[in-house]
């Protein structure tokens, strides 16, 4: 999860078919050997262009693939001024706690999505960049 000017970043899935048109936040699987964060700084290069430092966790774990899988979401800075550009997803968009509910994210996300407004509230205007 990326937070500047209290603006969390939601990406649009453009694969697969199934998830397609459904918003998430950036990330993917953490590979063999790899950390949470390593595999979360991996995937914002692949996916954002852009070089973070993993911060707090954010929400609950959320199983996936029927418990097969979790859904982690961490916090991360931006590092060295660098900006997301969608690489991999077919849009992005920058929402206020207020417009959290104008795209139609991945079901799994709706409980980590849920506390986000608290979350915005208690960062205040400047956010974590
Ligand atoms: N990145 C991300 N994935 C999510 C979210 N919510 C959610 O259910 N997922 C699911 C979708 C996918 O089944 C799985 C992430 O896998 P992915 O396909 O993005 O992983 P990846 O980048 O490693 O891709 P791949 O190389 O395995 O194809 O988690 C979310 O908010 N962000």
């Amino acid at each position: 999860m990326i937070v500047i000017d209290g603006r969390v970043l939601a990406c649009e899935r453009s694969a697969p078919p199934e998830a397609a048109g459904r918003w998430e936040f950036p990330g993917g699987k953490v590979e063999p050997g790899e950390t949470d964060a390593q595999a979360l700084a991996r995937e914002c290069a692949e996916e954002l262009g852009v070089r973070v430092r993993v911060d707090a966790r954010v929400g609950p774990d959320v199983p996936l693939a029927h418990g097969r899988a979790v859904l982690r979401v961490y916090a991360v800075t931006l590092l060295n001024g660098d900006r997301p550009r969608a690489l991999e997803h077919s849009a992005m968009r920058w929402l206020t706690a207020g417009e959290l509910d104008s795209v139609p994210w991945l079901p799994a996300d709706k409980p980590i999505v849920a506390e986000l407004p608290r979350l915005l509230a208690a960062l205040g205007p400047e956010g974590l960049a």
